[in-house]
């Protein structure tokens, strides 16, 4: 699968491990950084990994700051992404099955490296689940996000 995967500084020691995994599992993956434990702001990798998985580039975004929480904020304001921060193997599936989420985030101050790989594989094999009730909520999303959006220069 091609998935693209970005964390900031808090993120990098496990986003560089969880890279590392993901290509030994034989998965295309892209690493848009960031690339040291140089403090960088996370809306910022956020950005830049939504805009590739809302393009294509990528099936599915993963991203890695201090708790995921601040990544998991960040890409949920991208028009088209639906985030998740998952710290157990039963979300990281069923995130995705039923609410068909596209960039799952992790804490790297909270889980090890273990469980990440473990969340990493459940939230990759995982595929939505087409039963009408979860294609109905998944619809009321993208009209919320219609609705919602802001009118251009407003
Ligand atoms: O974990 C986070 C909070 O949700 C953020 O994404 C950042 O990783 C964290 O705030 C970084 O904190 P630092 O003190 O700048 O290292």
């Amino acid at each position: 699968m091609r998935v693209v995967v970005g964390g900031d500084h808090a993120g990098f020691p496990l986003k560089q491990k969880v890279v590392a995994r993901l290509k030994a599992w034989g998965h295309d993956v892209e690493d848009i950084g960031t690339f040291s434990e140089e403090p960088v702001d996370f809306p910022d990798v956020a950005e830049a990994l939504c805009r590739r998985v809302t393009a294509g580039e990528a099936q599915r975004g993963i991203l890695v700051c201090g708790t995921g929480v601040g990544a998991a904020i960040a890409a949920n304001k991208y028009p088209g992404i639906r985030a998740a921060v998952c710290h157990d193997v039963f979300s990281a599936h069923q995130c995705v099955e039923h609410d068909d989420v596209n960039v799952m985030c992790i804490g790297a101050w909270i889980v090890g490296e273990m469980l990440a790989y473990e969340l990493v594989a459940a939230y990759l094999v995982a595929v939505p689940d087409q039963a009408p009730e979860f294609r109905r909520r998944i619809a009321k999303l993208h009209e919320m996000e219609s609705r919602l959006r802001p009118a251009p220069g407003s």
